[in-house]
């Protein structure tokens, strides 16, 4: 079983020891009560993994760990076959010695949409929440930051992470965790420079409460990164679809950008700016071979694209940045 208390250690180190008065806890009634009934499968499938050394490993511009004369081919067949048992892989893409995890969604756009706007990592402590299989947290890690701490409560995407963290040279693997929690489960830090949070807020059912948990994790002064589904229209514009949207059954609520700076000014922050806003590409999100079932070509309207497959606007996503106030 994966072992985290390596990292309670790293948290100390890094001014995060007041974490530790509840984390260990919450891990082991994790550990006794929470796991996914398939997680030793899972984890059977990682620890069978080759043993392999990387001669390189680039973090910074892609997430690239060894190169293909690194493994053999038995080795890369191996590699392949353990993790198309982890499928479906929906946020990537990854490069393991060579065997290319051709992901659904291209998260590497979507870094490079929010990255240029965002304050320098160098040094940073970072939190991302909901950070599905942590490909941004290498990329976070790869810009600099000094601590990388991802949570997410999905226990397939945990395993992904390990799979490709346990290549990851020492030093580098350190300073980035992904812990199995939700943001329910995190006591207030206030004590991370930056907290990302994208492609979350649409599923939780209490918007504005789920701002502030996140708020509640930055220190004073520091950075939220929000990436989320927004809508066309003014301040008070928010979509509640019905049960479905985009074919996903958790979708609550869906702001406006301007209604999302209204929600984030009554919370009190400041320096508030939209950096960005995507219409959703079927280059960007599709069914490739390492997630065989729908996505998004098969969400939309056949004989309408920019509609959803209920009659909604199809997927448009903002990055809103803003800072906690001293
Ligand atoms: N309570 C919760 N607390 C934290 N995370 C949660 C919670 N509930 C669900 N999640 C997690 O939020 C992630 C959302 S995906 C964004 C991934 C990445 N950030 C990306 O921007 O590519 C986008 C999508 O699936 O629509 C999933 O990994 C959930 O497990």
């Amino acid at each position: 079983m994966y072992d985290f208390t390596p990292f309670y250690a790293r948290l100390t180190e890094s001014g995060l020891g007041h974490w530790l008065e509840t984390l260990p806890a919450r891990m082991r009634h994790w550990q006794q009560h929470q796991q996914h009934g398939e997680l030793k499968k899972w984890q059977r499938s990682i620890a069978q993994l080759p043993r392999l050394t990387p001669s390189s490993v680039d973090i910074s511009s892609q997430v690239r760990i060894g190169e293909a004369s690194d493994a053999n081919d038995g080795e890369k067949a191996r590699i392949q076959g353990l993790l198309s048992q982890l499928m479906p892989w929906r946020k990537g893409p990854f490069d393991l010695f060579g065997v290319h995890i051709d992901t659904e969604w291209r998260s590497d756009w979507k870094w490079d949409r929010v990255f240029p706007h965002i304050s320098d990592l160098s040094g940073r402590r970072v939190l991302d929440i909901g950070c599905g299989s942590g490909y941004h947290l290498w990329r976070m890690k790869g810009a600099g930051a000094d601590l990388v701490v991802g949570i997410d409560p999905t226990q397939l995407f945990m395993t992904q992470f390990q799979a490709i963290k346990q290549y990851v040279p020492a030093d580098t693997a350190r300073d980035v965790e992904l812990l199995p929690l939700g943001i329910e489960d995190m006591q207030p830090l206030q004590a991370f420079d930056t907290v990302f949070t994208m492609g979350v807020l649409y599923h939780r059912r209490s918007p504005i409460d789920f701002l502030q948990q996140c708020l509640d994790q930055l220190k004073p002064g520091g950075e939220l990164v929000l990436e989320t589904l927004v809508i066309d229209g003014d301040e008070q514009r928010v979509l509640v679809p019905g049960e479905r949207y985009a074919q996903m059954g958790n979708v609550w609520f869906i702001p406006s950008t301007k209604a999302l700076c209204h929600w984030l000014e009554r919370l009190g922050m400041q320096n508030i700016r939209v950096v960005d806003e995507n219409v959703t590409s079927l280059e960007e999100q599709r069914q490739t071979e390492w997630m065989q079932g729908q996505s998004l070509a098969d969400f939309l309207d056949p004989s309408d694209r920019s509609l959803t497959v209920e009659g909604y606007p199809a997927p448009k996503r903002a990055v809103v940045i803003a800072t906690k106030p001293r």
